[in-house]
């Protein structure tokens, strides 16, 4: 049975995995760690964990779980200290990086099957970053990917899964390789096309000085993850070097095919080209989060009157439904539009249905 937790690095992905356990089994203690102290102490205050250890190693001789929830380059660094410490005799450590080739084989290196280490990744989160970002529901819906090694057994993997229960995630299992290989295509090389996107956007800038203002629709949304950490994206770009090369090149030349389409003007295979992503993408599952994220959205129909996107959020806030995004859509008919309203989980998205009809008339609708 674990009783006692230790969290490692307590940000937006620490935070969230903490309130996570807390919310499902608060008597689970829970102690974290991070270098930056208002962070450890915000993690403090807002009931994440319950007591702060004052230097990375404290007396873990009673903690059952050490999460790593550090950046990746960290954590590979504090595994390598966690060997000589003096452990709970089988504690399990995981972590929660965005790769994880480098961090298995430094645990396997260091901790040589003799501190049982499970590879995790939670495969949901935001641009944002920090405590105050963090969630209990944060996975709900999410892939949470474990590469367990040979030194761990089915038990060690059960019980993991256990503490993360109230992550509400789905679990799945795979190797460090298959891992970075997959999440370089679907969420590595994306966060590289996206931040270059924006360089794209800066360059024409000068010139074209009504770039950034046309830039708030469809742009915004694309490129959205350049937001993201840049420390933390480098980390995770340098750990993940081989199979973004190969993505580089196939990107590259991706890109010279459709040149080449419009440079010869073909149309039918412009066409098929965009026909093929479209079928593709609208195939995707929908209500699963992960690299390319899903929101709730609900269609509220409001007159068109200054102040009615702050009557409705307004009834929302009354009754603490957060909203992740809100915006009309620009294409109105007759004296009706419709206002976006995108939610993290489906039951704010129910609660907010239930609270736009208890307060008003207006009608909403889920596309
Ligand atoms: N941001 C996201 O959406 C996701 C991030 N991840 C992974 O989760 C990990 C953490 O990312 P976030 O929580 O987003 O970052 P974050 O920046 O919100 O939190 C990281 C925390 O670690 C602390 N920290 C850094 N070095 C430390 C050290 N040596 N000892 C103790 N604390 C230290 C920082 O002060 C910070 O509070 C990263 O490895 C990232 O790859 C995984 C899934 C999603
Ligand atoms: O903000 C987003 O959509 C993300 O892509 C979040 C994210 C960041 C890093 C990961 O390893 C997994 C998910």
């Amino acid at each position: 049975m674990v009783k006692k937790v230790y969290i490692i690095g307590l940000g937006l992905i620490g935070g969230s995995i903490a309130l996570s356990i807390k919310q499902k089994d608060p008597s689970i203690h829970i102690l974290g760690f991070d270098i930056n102290e208002d962070q450890a102490n915000l993690a403090k205050r807002i009931g994440a964990i319950d007591e702060i250890a004052t230097k990375l190693f404290p007396d873990l001789s009673s903690v059952d779980m050490i999460f790593l929830s550090t950046p990746v380059q960290q954590t590979t660094q504090i595994i390598e200290q966690l060997k000589s410490e003096q452990l709970k005799k089988d504690v399990i450590v995981t972590d929660v990086g965005s790769t994880k080739v480098k961090i298995v084989e430094c645990a396997n290196q260091h901790l040589n099957g003799k501190i049982k280490f499970i590879g995790g990744h939670p495969m949901a989160g935001s641009h944002k970053s920090g405590i105050l970002a963090a969630k209990p529901h944060l996975f709900e819906n999410a892939f949470y990917i474990l590469t367990p090694s040979q030194y761990v057994t089915q038990n060690d993997v059960d019980l993991l899964k256990s503490v993360l229960e109230g992550t509400k995630a789905n679990f799945i299992e795979m190797t460090p390789n298959e891992h970075d290989e997959v999440t370089g295509v679907i969420s590595h090389f994306p966060h590289i096309v996206a931040a270059s996107l924006v360089y794209q956007a800066k360059n024409h800038e000068e010139q074209f000085p009504l770039v950034k203002r046309l830039a708030a629709g469809g742009f915004r949304d694309i490129t959205r993850i350049a937001s993201s950490s840049p420390s933390m994206w480098r980390d995770i770009l340098l750990h993940n070097k081989e199979p973004l090369l190969h993505l580089f090149d196939e990107w590259i030349s991706e890109m010279e095919r459709v040149k080449a389409f419009v440079a010869n003007e073909e149309a039918d295979n412009l066409f098929s080209y965009f026909q093929y992503a479209k079928n593709y993408r609208d195939g995707l599952p929908e209500k699963q989060k992960g690299a390319i994220p899903s929101f709730y959205d609900l269609f509220v129909d409001v007159p068109d009157y200054p102040g009615v996107i702050s009557e409705i959020t307004g009834y929302l806030a009354k009754e603490k439904i957060s909203l992740t995004n809100i915006r009309i859509i620009e294409t109105r008919e007759e004296i009706y539009g419709v206002l976006r309203l995108s939610f993290q989980t489906e039951r704010d998205r129910e609660l907010a249905i239930d609270c736009i009809n208890k307060y008003c008339a207006y009608e909403t609708f889920i596309m």
